[in-house]
């Protein structure tokens, strides 16, 4: 049976990141991921996970400068330091708050720029990010994304996932399978789960428009949940979108999802 995870970058954003983990305790939750905690040194971020008895299964390599428009930085040629530098930034994090995932950002592919050389580039980098990650026996995910959302964003294709993984033939090297942005990207949501299963380690969601709760727009979730639950699914869900009111109201879609997993319908 899989586990929800409460994405603490997208929920519970009504109090600070810290308190957020004693929210997402008294909510149910014993998983969490967030996207970038680096602002906030990791022991601090340990001490809450042990006081609220929180896992984290998730979180994601430094992306850049996101307030100058950095969306990750592994497709640049001219940044490789700067992306090595931040996989240890990562690893020391991770070590700390023991993480078994790491999400690597592909980048914004920058006009002008040549988009076979940034696919040699990010090849490169991921295949020295997944050597170091293997060193501390860490999953590299890599997550294709909309470009509605992220335009010129390098991976936003699935099939490019996959063939990426495939060529880099490393064995802790996977697809995080967001379905708001495969639903975005393509649709076809449980015949392409079916298909690229295998190379799959980690599952996010959110509905479609608006990228709120399961329930608010056109992605049937309960019946994603019962093929996740058919097919044995036993790793995380991760809860990553914006509550439509509040967080705390956002949830009741969940207690039904727990049930019909529960009974197996
Ligand atoms: O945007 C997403 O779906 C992600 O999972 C990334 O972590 C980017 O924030
Ligand atoms: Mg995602």
């Amino acid at each position: 049976m899989f586990t929800f995870s409460a994405n603490l970058s997208t929920l519970f954003t009504e109090v600070p990141f810290l308190n957020r983990f004693a929210k997402a305790k008294q909510a149910g939750f014993a998983c969490i991921e967030f996207q970038f905690p680096y602002e906030i040194e990791p022991e601090l971020i340990k001490r809450e996970m042990e006081l609220h008895q929180l896992k984290l299964v998730l979180f994601n390599f430094p992306p850049g400068n996101w307030q100058k428009g950095d969306r990750g930085i592994s497709i640049c040629a001219d940044r490789q330091q700067e992306f090595r530098d931040s996989v240890e930034e990562a690893i020391r994090y991770a070590k700390t708050l023991n993480c078994p995932r790491l999400h690597c950002m592909a980048g914004i592919l920058p006009n002008g720029w040549e988009e076979k050389e940034a696919w040699q580039v990010y090849k490169e980098n991921l295949r020295f990010a997944a050597a170091r990650l293997a060193d501390h026996q860490i999953t590299l995910l890599i997550e294709p994304i909309n470009r509605y959302d992220m335009p010129g964003y390098l991976l936003s294709d699935l099939k490019h996932a996959y063939e990426l993984i495939c060529e880099l033939d490393m064995p802790n090297v996977k697809i995080q399978y967001d379905f708001y942005h495969m639903q975005r990207i393509q649709g076809e949501l449980i015949a392409s789960y079916q298909t690229y299963k295998d190379a799959i380690g980690h599952i996010q969601i959110a509905d479609n428009p608006g990228r709120h709760e399961p329930g608010t727009g056109e992605i049937n979730y309960p019946n994603i949940f019962r093929f996740l639950k058919e097919i044995g699914y036993e790793g995380y869900i991760g809860l990553e979108y914006t509550p439509k009111e509040s967080s705390d109201t956002s949830f009741k879609w969940l207690a039904d999802a727990v049930d019909l997993a529960r009974r197996g319908v």
